[in-house]
Order: C-alpha cells, then sequence, then structure tokens
C-alpha cells in the first residue's frame, strides 16, 4: 500500500487527506464522496511548469478538464497559472463560469458544433485545435462571419502507437481523431488553412494516448512531425510557433504501476524539440503540452460506505459499495486497476480478499476483483485511491443514482465544491406525459 500526497494515517488510525479525517467527511457530506488533495493537485501543476522553467524554453500546460471540470477545479488550474484544454461547449462553458481568462483556453474536439465554435469565437477562446476538414470549413466560414482571423492549431495524427490500453490510443493511424500525417491529409489541411485570410495558422498538435509510461512515444511524436515541418517550411514556407504534443502521462493507480518522474517526460520533449528545430533550422517555437490524469488523477480519493456481502464459497467473497460504475466507470470500461483501504480501519490486519462490488444492476459493476481488507461490515468506509481522473467526469445517472459529492481539502480545511445530486435533480428535466398533467 502508497500514499499519495498528503494521505496519512491518524491518530485514529483513519484515512486522513490535506490535514482532514476522511471519515469525518463521509460523515458530514455522506457517501459516495470524492475527496481532492489540492496540495498534491499544486505540486504536480508546478512540477510540470519547472520542469519547462528549468530549460529556459517558453511553454504551456494546459490543464486537460475533460479529466476532472468543475468551477473550482478550473478556477484552481487558473491559480496555479495554467492553461485549460477544454473539448466541449459544457468544458467551455464551465471554464467561463470559472471566470478562466478565455485566451488562455484551447477548444479541442473532433466534431465541434457550429454552435461550439460560435461560443468559442464569441468569447474569443485562445485558439481552437481543428480536427478535421468539416471544421476547417466551418470555422473558416465563421472566422469570415465574424471579421475575425482565428488562430488554430491542426491536429495531426502521427501514426506512433503508445504503450497503453487499446481504447485510449488516439495517435495511431485508425483513429476518428486530426489529420492523418502521412497520407498526405495534414499538407492538405495545412495548405488550406495557410491559404485562408480567415486563420493564423500558429502550430501543430498531436496527442498520442493515456497512460503512457515511456518518453519513446513523445520523441518520435515529435520527430515526426519536424520531419513535415521541415517540408511545409520548404513548401509553404510555414514555420510554426507552437508544437503541442498533447497530454497522456502515466500516473501510479497501483503498486505494480512505476511511472517516471514528469521531468523525465519534459526533459526528453524539450531536448528533442530543440534538436530538431535547429536540425531544421527553425527558430525554437513553444511547446505546449495538455496532461489531464498526471495533474489530479491520484490527488482524487473515493470514499464508499461498506453494504451488503455475499460470500460464494470457495469462489469469492463479494463486498458491496454505495456507488460503482455510476461514479468510477474505468473499471467496467479499461479494466481499470485501483486499490484501496478501510479508510476508519487502515492499520487493521488485512485477513480476507473480497471483491469490491457496486450497486448497478450489472454483473461487470466491480471496482476491485481482489482485494485483500481486514473483514469489513456495513458501518466501515472504503478509500479507493487515484479516482481524481476520469472518475466524476465520466460519472453518470444509470439506475437512476445520483452523483457523489467533491470536496477539496488542504491545510486542515475541507471546502464542498461539487454538491451531491439529490433525486429532485434526478428528474429536473423529466416532463410528465400530457395526460397526467394537472390531475
Ligand atoms: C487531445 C487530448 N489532450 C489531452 C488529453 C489528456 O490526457 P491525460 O489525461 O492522459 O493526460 C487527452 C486525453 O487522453 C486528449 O485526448
Ligand atoms: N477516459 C480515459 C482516458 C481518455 C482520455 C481522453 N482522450 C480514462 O479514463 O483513462
Amino acid at each position: 500500500m502508497f500514499f499519495h500526497g498528503t494521505s496519512r494515517v491518524n491518530d485514529k488510525g483513519h484515512l486522513e487527506i490535506g490535514g482532514v479525517d476522511t471519515v469525518d467527511l463521509a460523515k458530514e457530506y455522506g457517501t459516495p464522496l470524492y475527496i481532492y488533495d489540492v496540495a498534491l493537485i499544486r505540486e504536480r501543476a508546478r512540477g510540470f511548469k519547472e520542469a519547462f522553467q528549468k530549460h529556459g524554453v517558453k511553454a504551456q500546460v494546459a490543464y486537460a478538464s475533460k479529466a476532472f471540470s468543475s468551477i473550482a477545479m478550473v478556477q484552481l488550474a487558473e491559480e496555479e497559472g495554467l492553461s485549460l484544454d477544454v473539448v466541449s461547449g459544457g468544458e467551455l462553458y464551465t471554464a467561463l463560469q470559472a471566470g478562466f481568462p478565455p485566451e488562455r483556453i484551447h477548444f479541442h474536439g473532433n466534431n465541434k458544433s457550429r454552435d461550439e465554435l460560435m461560443m468559442a469565437l464569441d468569447h474569443g477562446v485562445g485558439c481552437i485545435v481543428v480536427d478535421n476538414f468539416y471544421e476547417l470549413e466551418l470555422l473558416e466560414q465563421l472566422s469570415k462571419q465574424y471579421g475575425k482571423k482565428t488562430a488554430i492549431l491542426l491536429r495531426v495524427t502521427p501514426g506512433v502507437e503508445a504503450h497503453t490500453h487499446d481504447y485510449i490510443l488516439t495517435g495511431q493511424e485508425d483513429s476518428k481523431f486530426g489529420f492523418d500525417l502521412n497520407n498526405g491529409q495534414a499538407d492538405e489541411a495545412l495548405q488550406k488553412a495557410l491559404s485562408s485570410p480567415h486563420f493564423s495558422v500558429m502550430g501543430i498538435h498531436c496527442h498520442i494516448g493515456s497512460q503512457i509510461f515511456e518518453t519513446t512515444g513523445f520523441v518520435l511524436a515529435a520527430q515526426k512531425i519536424f520531419q513535415k515541418i521541415g517540408q511545409w517550411k520548404e513548401t509553404y514556407g510555414f514555420i510554426p510557433t507552437v508544437v503541442n504534443l498533447g497530454g497522456g502521462f502515466g500516473i501510479r493507480y497501483t503498486s505494480d504501476d512505476d511511472p517516471i518522474p514528469v521531468s523525465e517526460y519534459v526533459d526528453q520533449i524539450v531536448e528533442e524539440v530543440k534538436k530538431q528545430a535547429s536540425e531544421k533550422n527553425i527558430p525554437m517555437p513553444e511547446i505546449w503540452i495538455e496532461p489531464g490524469r498526471s495533474l489530479v488523477g491520484d490527488a482524487g480519493t473515493t470514499i464508499y460506505s461498506i453494504g451488503s456481502r455475499k460470500d460464494v464459497p470457495n469462489v469469492r467473497h463479494y463486498v458491496a459499495v454505495d456507488g460503482g460504475m455510476s461514479d468510477n466507470i474505468r473499471p467496467a470500461l479499461y479494466d481499470a486497476k485501483y486499490e484501496a483501504v478501510l479508510a476508519n480501519r487502515v492499520l487493521d490486519e488485512k485477513n480476507e480478499i473480497v471483491a469490491i462490488a457496486g450497486k448497478c444492476c450489472e454483473s461487470g459493476d466491480m471496482l476491485i476483483w481482489d482485494l485483500p481488507l481486514p473483514k469489513a461490515s456495513p458501518g466501515d468506509y472504503l478509500a479507493v485511491f487515484c479516482t481524481g481522473a476520469y472518475g466524476y467526469s465520466m460519472a453518470n445517472n444509470y439506475n437512476r443514482i445520483p452523483r457523489p459529492a467533491v470536496v477539496f481539502v488542504e491545510n486542515g480545511e475541507a471546502q464542498l465544491v461539487v454538491k451531491r445530486e439529490t433525486y429532485e435533480d434526478l428528474v429536473r428535466l423529466d416532463v410528465p406525459l400530457k395526460t397526467k398533467v394537472n390531475k
């Protein structure tokens, strides 16, 4: 077992995060409850920024808000001087509501709607990462209509395969994202964008996957992109001011994961970009990255209440909690692995191996298959670690289970940053049958 950030065991044997007893939090705010270690998020953000500062290069670290978007989270990213990656009108709206400076927002997405693009233009979003020909045309029309010269990056698919789960690979050729770098699509897109008076092409973007533990993929992607940039300089006189290498930096979910320090990714990326820029004889571009998971993943812990139990003799002990795939779909979707402890009895002897089941009506609704735990019973709390990324943001109302609350903790203080959904919230958008109204 390992603890992240400020997590520790207090003298009651309870899990404490940010100087706050998680059992007290569970009692006050109910369960399931997401708790974020704010100091750890700050540390991660500073780690990325300092890694670039050390090299004295121009860089932007954009928080990929898809990992966890809420007003408070976006404000925290702002406080830490991060830029922001949004992929939908909803994420953009959240950022704007949080007062995030629009010029530091980058707008992504493989199927942005006309309305979403107009929203971005209305609010003066810093740059739009154009993903496909449809968008290129639509955005050109809109920019013309607005009388604007829109700053764009072109998202390319460099054909680099990162070592990760199949479903979260996005940099390979057979991908729904981006212009293919190798089959002429990226060349055509760049040529079109450069020939339009309504675009200012800042540079190129790629994202090769997620939960990546090696630097090789990033280096390779940079090499492939610069190979093209070399050609584009000759053909179109194009010199990018920005090269964005995306996110995807891996984190430690369980003791089996062994992530490399963030500075190693950054060192390799910076060195390769410097080398490539000098070889191609172009000025050093700004390097942008957009980490999500590695900023917030291990800062999040979910607390559940233990409920029912079912023993299948000689097979398995199922222990159920009051959440599941409705608040963490990653085990069901990616076979993702997590570790957990009893928050109220962290140091008790772990005398059985149990399977942690969720409460959804779905056999695949399992959070952990083989967790060593003290014999747990109702009244105990389970703390599942590393749920900060793609937990709340992928939460859903399957079985009409309300989404949990989210609490930030720091320096002994807790702040509720997302309220728990209520049953009223669940039916708020429902419209009764006409025949039942006013009866
Ligand atoms: C374009 C883009 N940028 C950034 C990210 C963030 O990835 P991660 O959370 O793995 O850092 C993603 C998600 O994989 C993405 O698709
Ligand atoms: N949602 C995924 C990662 C996809 C990232 C978005 N491109 C996860 O939970 O790991």
